[in-house]
């Protein structure tokens, strides 16, 4: 307690202001532990600053909350790193080995001045996941999509759940290839999601195996299964970014276990933020007739093109990308209403910050996501409702306002959907293959009423806030639908393509 007041009567003027805890020393360690996501907007109601300090034991948390900041974080990247926050972070999520974390830190070449091993990564995702590199693997998830709608019949489901394990298989096998562990052991996707579910817990135990076992066999039950993968053989098939992922591993020495378990965090980022996308992007959009109605003008207008003679509808995703922007806006608003995405990096060397803020080397900075996407500053007086059109103009976003001055363009940096700067998500253009494609065809080919029985569909189910912000927020329910084939479009079939 002397050691902190003495640290709290000499800051350096140009730190920024600190928010001291209610509770001293472990106050704010308490409210992210219980309050998640929602902690940063309960300390910047209080606090008020675009930028502020959050004392956390010995050290201390910037929390950013403007747009022109974020900016200057995305810029200062060479001393604000990724790395020391990521590595860590996929040991504890996927429990690989000590050695194996020393390979991956590369200390060597470092001091040599080459190409660390996770600079390697970071380039070979960068470079096999640009918009061209990534069509073939595009291609092979529309056709997985359409053929599994098809082999689909009309029925009753829970909707959240009926997402994320289509979303899962499709994405795995795009992935992974035809021999990829979801195909093989279709167990194995509700295994991973168990996982899910309990993540944190394993994470933040010093004995999750024991305090939260049913997550952490679930995650070893996967993990077995793509080193088995990975020993017969069978990423041969696997898209160019993993196989090229693979070689990287083993070339440097990662034992082929530990190997699995980086492809284990991997599936963190295909499947996890993607599968809960479109399941509230599905329930925005259905739950306004409205919108279902200019969607499906939108993509039959310019992206559906209809084959009499062999009864096809083919949906071009081409075309939903360039030439749909409502259903393209629809998909940045649902990020900006769930994504309270945090972009935490560690100050390597003291750092100052717009010729203004000195960030002190050993702290974390932290970019305040949830925060920026409810500011009405940024937004408009509508920032916490979803406004389908917000994102129609430009992709930045378009602030509401009774007058043209206020409706101005929005600040590059206060979207947070998919990062910014040296660390923008390698997977967007995957993403909005996937999710565009699939959320078309939906729309195109089948209604979503509610089940018998039931007065209606319980849209909007509240979303896990309080969750430690690790990605797009769940919803803390399931909804049900009852999903059934458009009666114009029955006997059609459906083939989503990439041009
Ligand atoms: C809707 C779907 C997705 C969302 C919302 C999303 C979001 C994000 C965000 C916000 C970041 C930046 C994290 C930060 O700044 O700290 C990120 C990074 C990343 N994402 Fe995604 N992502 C999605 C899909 C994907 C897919 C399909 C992949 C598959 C490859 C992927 C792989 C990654 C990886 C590997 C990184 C870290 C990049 C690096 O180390 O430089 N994501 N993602």
């Amino acid at each position: 307690a002397l050691l902190e007041r003495w640290l709290r009567a000499h800051p350096d003027p140009r730190e920024p202001p600190v928010l001291h805890p209610r509770v001293p020393f472990i106050g704010h360690i308490i409210g992210l532990l219980t309050e998640g996501a929602n902690y940063y907007k309960i300390t910047s109601t209080r606090s008020r600053h675009p930028i502020y300090a959050l004392p956390m034991l010995s050290s201390q948390t910037y929390v950013v909350t403007s747009p022109h900041l974020a900016n200057y974080i995305q810029r200062a990247s060479s001393t604000l790193l990724f790395e020391p926050i990521i590595l860590p972070v996929t040991q504890r999520m996927v429990g690989f080995s000590k050695s194996t974390l020393e390979i991956f830190r590369d200390a060597e070449a470092k001091k040599a001045g080459k190409p660390s091993f996770m600079d390697r990564m970071h380039n070979l995702l960068y470079s096999l996941m640009g918009p061209a590199e990534i069509r073939y693997q595009g291609k092979i998830v529309l056709d997985q999509i359409s053929q599994r709608l098809h082999a689909r019949s009309d029925g009753e489901m829970p909707l959240f759940e009926w997402c994320r394990e289509l979303f899962s298989e499709v994405t795995a096998y795009a992935f992974y290839g035809p021999e990829n562990p979801f195909e093989l052991y279709p167990g194995i996707s509700k295994e991973f999601w168990v996982w899910e579910e309990d993540m944190i817990g394993v994470m933040a135990s010093p004995i999750g195996q024991v305090t939260h076992r049913k997550a952490y066999l679930a995650r070893e039950k996967v993990v077995q299964k793509l080193t088995e993968y990975l020993e017969k053989g069978r990423g041969q098939a696997a898209s160019p970014v993993i196989q090229a992922r693979i070689r990287l591993h083993l070339d440097a020495g990662v034992p082929i276990e530990d190997t699995a378990r980086s492809e284990f965090g991997m599936l963190f980022g295909t499947l996890i933020n993607g599968s809960i996308t479109v399941f509230w992007l599905l329930n925005h959009v259905l739950s306004r007739p409205q919108l279902v109605e200019e969607l499906r003008a939108e993509i039959a207008k310019s992206a559906l093109r209809i084959d009499q003679s062999t009864k096809t509808t083919s949906i071009s995703f081409e075309a939903l990308r360039s030439a749909c922007p409502i259903l393209n806006s629809v998909l940045r608003e649902t990020l900006r209403v769930t994504a309270p995405m945090t972009s935490a990096r560690f100050v390597t060397e003291d750092t100052v910050l717009a010729d203004t803020y000195l960030l002190r080397a050993n702290s974390v900075v932290q970019i305040a996501g949830g925060v920026l996407h409810q500011d009405e500053e940024v937004w408009g007086p509508d920032a916490r409702e979803f406004n389908p059109h917000r994102f129609v103009n430009t992709p930045n976003g378009t602030r509401t306002g009774s007058t043209e001055a206020e409706k101005r363009s929005v600040h590059p940096a206060a979207f947070r959907g998919f990062g910014g700067g040296t660390v923008y998500c390698p997977g967007r253009h995957f993403a909005q293959i996937e999710i565009l494609s699939l959320v078309a065809v939906l729309l195109m080919g089948w209604e979503f009423t509610q089940p018998k029985g039931e007065a209606g569909i319980r849209w909007n189910p509240p979303m896990y806030e309080k969750r430690t912000p690790i990605g797009v927020m769940k919803p803390l329910r399931d909804v049900n639908v009852t999903m059934k084939r458009r009666e114009e479009m029955r006997g059609i079939k459906w083939s989503l393509q990439m041009e």
